[in-house]
């Protein structure tokens, strides 16, 4: 099963390789704003989902958000390590 620190090995290699038709390419060309726009986006649907949907579909939410966070750090140039010293 994949781990937050396996996705972001993963989206730190499709922002070097730039494969054809990732997702990931076009949400980090989008820039910080659009980024953080989705941040805000998967973080209602996620307060949403806790609040009316199932176990299964906030779970869902939640990895969506944990993807955009992601991205949005890749689009600022962070590190798993610059987040982790916080913890
Ligand atoms: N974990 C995710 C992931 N979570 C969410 N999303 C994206 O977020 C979308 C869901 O978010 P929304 O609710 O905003 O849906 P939407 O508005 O229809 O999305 P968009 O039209 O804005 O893309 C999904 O359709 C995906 O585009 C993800 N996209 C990719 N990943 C993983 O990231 C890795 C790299 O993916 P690619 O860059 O696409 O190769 C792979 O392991 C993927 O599984």
């Amino acid at each position: 099963m994949k781990t937050f620190d396996d996705l972001f090995a993963e989206l730190t290699d499709r922002a070097a390789s730039r494969p054809e038709g990732s997702g990931t390419v076009t949400a980090l060309d989008a820039g910080v704003h659009a980024q953080g726009k989705k941040v805000l986006e998967e973080a209602g649907e996620v307060w949403l989902a806790a609040e009316h949907e199932s176990d299964d579909r906030l779970a869902e939410e939640i990895s969506q958000l944990l993807y955009r966070v992601q991205v949005l750090m890749l689009g600022r140039g962070l590190t798993l390590d610059d987040v982790y010293r916080y913890l």
